[in-house]
């Protein structure tokens, strides 16, 4: 990363730069390579419920490995006792105060945007509106500019950047999920609940997960 900003372009008055790297988050040296690049950096990151991002990211490397074992059989250690493999990355990403933990050494809170999963689907706008005054920029994506595609299931854009054509994001987003035993959801969310109001109180926010 340390290299990646001398690849970055020059961000000139008025501009800003961003970078997109899901895996940043839950990458341990991360926040020190980011802090050495430039420490006013502000982050963002898109959080959703972690038992729904287990799934959505097992059925994503589903569809690239169709052989992988059951998303059962990767939870579980020990399916009798219930007891939960967090070395398997689907579980490990989702313990979000873990990681949180690890960029407050570096950064403040109030340089951290947390942007609900859940709300950027229902009211892609209004979570919209939060991360442009947390950039400091107008409001100018407004409610005006989605819709709700039936097809596809998801808001999408009236217009494209460039564009007056609609656009929506791709087939890789939005995939249906398989379905996972009720017995094996319940267990996860179980897990997850402490880790997930530690997250709560560390960020002031309750995601509604529970
Ligand atoms: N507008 C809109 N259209 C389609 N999909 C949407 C939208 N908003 C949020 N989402 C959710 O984004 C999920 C995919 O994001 P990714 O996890 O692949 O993003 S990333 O590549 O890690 O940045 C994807 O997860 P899955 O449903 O599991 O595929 C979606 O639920």
């Amino acid at each position: 990363m340390a290299e990646n900003g001398e690849l970055m372009p020059k961000t000139l008055e008025g501009q800003i730069t961003m970078e997109k790297t899901p895996s940043y988050f839950v990458t341990r040296e991360a926040p020190a390579r980011i802090y050495s690049m430039s420490r006013a950096t502000k982050l963002i990151v898109v959080v959703r419920d972690p038992v729904t991002r287990a799934i959505s990211d097992y059925t994503q490397t589903l569809s690239k490995k169709p052989d992988i074992p059951t998303f059962e059989s990767l939870t579980f250690k020990n399916r009798t006792t219930g007891l939960i493999d967090t070395s398997w990355s689907a579980v490990q990403i989702g313990i979000y105060a873990k990681h949180l933990d690890n960029w407050l050494q570096f950064f403040p809170m109030r340089q951290i945007l947390f942007v609900s999963g859940e709300r950027l689907i229902s009211d892609p706008a209004g979570e919209l509106g939060r991360v442009q005054d947390f950039l400091g920029l107008k409001r100018i994506i407004t409610d005006k500019h989605f819709y709700f595609n039936q097809t596809k299931g998801f808001p999408c854009l009236k217009k494209a950047e460039g564009s007056s054509k609609p656009h929506c994001l791709g087939k890789t987003k939005g995939r249906t999920h398989p379905n996972i035993h009720p017995e094996v959801v319940q267990r996860l969310r179980d897990f997850y609940r402490p880790f997930n109001m530690k997250f709560y109180q560390m960020t002031g926010h309750n995601f509604g997960w529970d």
